[in-house]
């Protein structure tokens, strides 16, 4: 019933998933020795010819290639008129109530660069035509929110992603920009001769972002301690997973630097979830369909000492855009998954079903990559798409890190000119 009812709503939104669709979707392209993955690219417009028609509901424009259909009211909603636009402050002035939801063009009139449309009231809108186009939700369906390299153990090893050098790193914008951009697309990324302390490390995630401060605290130092009631804080080997499914934004960035180890064992296994995530949906739509759109819970209980802490945190093990399928997020954490309680039974097996996929694409060793984090290595991963686990190890084992907030990873890497 409820999925049913959730299909209901997105039906004509997001439509099922279909194998062609899929291929469609994602699209491999061999360079050389790496892959590139997008989730299909647009061709550069072919011809800037434009034709258009005023329908019963829109308007329809063919232009570079593309035919687009623009809703009237987004088009009087979009005025970019300095009466209805603050260009300095890129903020609506328009107060949107007060257009009428019927209206249409009263005239209608394009040149080799614009579109001008004149409304009922005698105001007058002028559209760049390729600012429409690419403002299209028809461009946006064809490109992907983030382009990015999908990888196993060898395509990412293959590519020899170079890490970033700690003093580069602080004094040269360059170097950050080459850090950020195999950051965003690897979903990983290094930073090494960084001095081993907390102060250092802290030093370097500043370059990037802000520390994203959690019950954990702001920066965290933790050894096999059980000092916290989380397994996290033993010997034991921990499988792969993203942290703090359980918090209702799971932590956007996690950095690791190990400070001390003396003893055995102890490596760090990365796998990139949408890698494994990509390969459901190539295999069986359908498994990924119910991942992407079932609601599961994550839950956190601590009662250690003076730590009491409970957090839940509900979504889809894949988050997608629903307007192109591409995945942004992973939840995928099986010790701190709660009680289902939100699936009827008869989906729930399906899910079950769906679920034992993905960890078996998860879990197969060509998509393991495997490093020993030492002293002066720092390791930032993209938790909402990289899983870390860590081998079970002997002696004395210091790691330090923290959480950094997402949104502020992606500002830092706009304002350095990438796309993020
Ligand atoms: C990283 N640090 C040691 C501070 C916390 C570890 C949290 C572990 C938790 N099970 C989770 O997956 O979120
Ligand atoms: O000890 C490690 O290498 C990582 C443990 C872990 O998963 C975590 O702290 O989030
Ligand atoms: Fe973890």
């Amino acid at each position: 019933m409820y999925l049913a009812r959730v299909f209901f709503r997105l039906h004509g939104y997001l439509q099922p998933i279909s194998k062609t669709q899929a291929s469609l979707v994602s699209r491999l392209i061999r360079t050389q020795n790496e892959v590139r993955y997008y989730w299909q690219v647009t061709a550069a417009p072919q011809s800037t010819s434009c034709h258009w028609q005023l329908q019963e509901e829109c308007l329809e424009l063919s232009y570079g290639g593309l035919v687009m259909h623009f809703d009237y009211v987004w088009l009087r909603d979009h005025c970019r008129s300095a009466s209805c636009y603050n260009s300095k402050t890129n903020q609506r002035n328009l107060d949107t109530s007060h257009v009428e939801l019927n209206i249409r063009p009263a005239n209608t009139r394009v040149d080799d660069e614009n579109l001008f449309l004149t409304w009922p009231e005698g105001h007058v809108t002028r559209y760049n035509l390729s600012w429409l186009a690419q403002n299209s939700y028809e461009r946006q369906k064809q490109r992907a929110m983030q382009p990015r390299i999908i990888w196993n153990s060898d395509i990412y090893t293959n590519a020899k992603v170079s890490s970033a050098n700690w003093d580069k790193f602080m004094t040269c914008d360059d170097e950050l920009k080459k850090f950020l951009r195999n950051f965003l697309l690897y979903g990983i990324a290094f930073v090494e001769g960084v001095p081993p302390t907390v102060e250092a490390t802290e030093t370097v995630t500043q370059r990037v972002s802000l520390i994203r401060e959690t019950m954990y605290g702001k920066m965290w130092n933790f050894t096999s301690d059980f000092s916290r009631g989380d397994t996290a804080y033993t010997k034991l080997a921990l499988d792969r997973h993203t942290d703090t499914s359980y918090f209702q934004e799971p932590c956007g960035i996690q950095v690791f630097h190990c400070l001390k180890h003396e003893g055995t064992g102890g490596r760090t296994l990365l796998v990139d979830g949408f890698y494994s995530a990509d390969q459901v949906l190539q295999k069986t739509p359908d498994n990924f369909e119910l991942l992407a759109r079932v609601p599961i819970k994550h839950e956190y209980i601590e009662n250690v000492s003076d730590h009491r802490n409970h957090m839940i945190g509900i979504g889809p093990v894949l988050n997608v855009y629903p307007w192109n399928n591409e995945v942004y997020m992973i939840r995928y954490n099986n010790y701190d998954r709660a009680v289902i309680n939100t699936i009827p039974h008869d989906i729930v097996k399906r899910w079950y079903v769906a679920h034992r996929e993905l960890t078996t694409e998860l879990r197969k060793p060509e998509n393991e990559l495997w490093v020993k984090l030492k002293p002066g290595k720092v390791l930032f991963i993209d938790n909402w798409r990289v899983m870390h686990g860590r081998e079970s190890f002997t002696g004395l084992r210091q790691l330090c890190g923290c959480y950094l907030t997402r949104d502020d990873v992606l500002n830092t890497a706009r304002s350095l000119g990438l796309q993020a």
